[in-house]
């Protein structure tokens, strides 16, 4: 970990009332990294994102943001673009308004038609929030985080409810930006996507960081599978297989090169043809499942 991470979060600890919402979170995040915060429903992400925002109290716990406190607005949110969850546009603002609007807010300038162009929204430069599609409002809230090129980025779900063109567009402008040394901080619950673009995960069950790490290292303590079928009447292959449905079988495998050579050499010795055969790396669902059926920590 280097010493000077963009986010350092410190024992944090999120209540509402009785309730207690994030426990004892710590992670930091590098610079020029892109760090997705998963977890289950009600895990606390956004709770813990609303801290590090400047947007909520903590109970307790130190976050910093370049290194300074989050409260610490006036020096945090020029250099921050955050697309929240939910957009909290006002209807009556046109979009090039309402860029200009969080322009000012934010002390940050830039280009704005070449920002709306990025995200295919020239065209509707003029047309009030009340008139987008959910698409549409969608990709003005990530117009509005990545006017003037924030080095900090937070995107909250970013791509619910936008068609694949859109959320080609959308990663392809954070790849430039990260290009460009910007730091970013995704939620979602496409995990495929975080399994694609982060750098690293946190992964939070119930207010607390149950994992943390590459994707490599998360998926590493779970087997990847080689799922096949058999033709009827064919001897069972000489390895360690359920049969999950009539011919169906999955082999469970730590070392995949090993057991899909055994296969496939049993298979040629005994001319079996082995139908729909594939191999699947261990995948990050099959860690959030493992996360998410975890008992809760007091
Ligand atoms: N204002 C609030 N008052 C009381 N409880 C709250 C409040 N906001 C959130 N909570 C509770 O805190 C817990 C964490 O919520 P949070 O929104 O941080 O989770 P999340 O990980 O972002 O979930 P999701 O993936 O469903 O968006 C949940 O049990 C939620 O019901």
């Amino acid at each position: 970990m280097s010493t000077n991470p963009v986010i350092d979060v410190d024992e944090l600890n999120v209540r509402y009332g009785d309730f207690h919402a994030v426990k004892d979170l710590s992670f930091q995040v590098e610079p020029g990294e892109l760090y997705a915060l998963l977890g289950t429903n009600g895990a606390g992400k956004t709770s813990a994102l609303e801290v590090i925002e400047g947007h909520r109290e903590a109970a307790s716990g130190t976050v910093r943001v370049f290194g300074q406190p989050p409260t610490d607005r006036g020096a945090i949110r020029p250099r921050t673009g955050i697309m929240l969850q939910e957009s909290g546009f006002s209807d009556d603002l046109t979009v090039s308004e309402s860029v200009r609007l969080i322009g000012r807010l934010t002390g940050r300038v830039d280009a704005l038609d070449a920002v709306l162009k990025t995200v295919d929204l020239s065209h509707k430069t003029d047309t009030r929030v009340s008139q987008l599609s959910g698409g549409e409002k969608r990709r003005l809230d990530f117009a509005t985080a990545v006017y003037g090129r924030p080095e900090l980025i937070f995107l909250d779900e970013p791509t619910t409810g936008l068609d694949i063109q859109s959320r080609d567009a959308l990663w392809d402008v954070v790849q430039q930006l990260r290009e460009d040394g910007a730091t970013v901080v995704l939620t979602t619950h496409y995990l495929e996507e975080a399994q694609q673009r982060a750098d690293r995960i946190g992964l939070m069950h119930q207010g607390t960081l149950r994992q943390q790490g590459t994707v490599s290292e998360l998926t590493r303590a779970l087997p990847a599978s080689i799922q096949f079928s058999l033709p009827p009447g064919t001897a069972t292959p000489p390895m360690h297989s359920a049969p999950v449905s009539g011919n169906a079988y999955v082999v469970e495998t730590f070392d995949m090169q090993r057991d899909l050579k055994q296969l496939l050499d049993w298979a040629d010795d005994h001319a079996v043809e082995l139908l729909g055969l594939s191999a699947a790396p261990t995948r990050l669902d099959d860690v959030f499942r493992a996360v998410g059926s975890e008992p809760a920590t007091s």
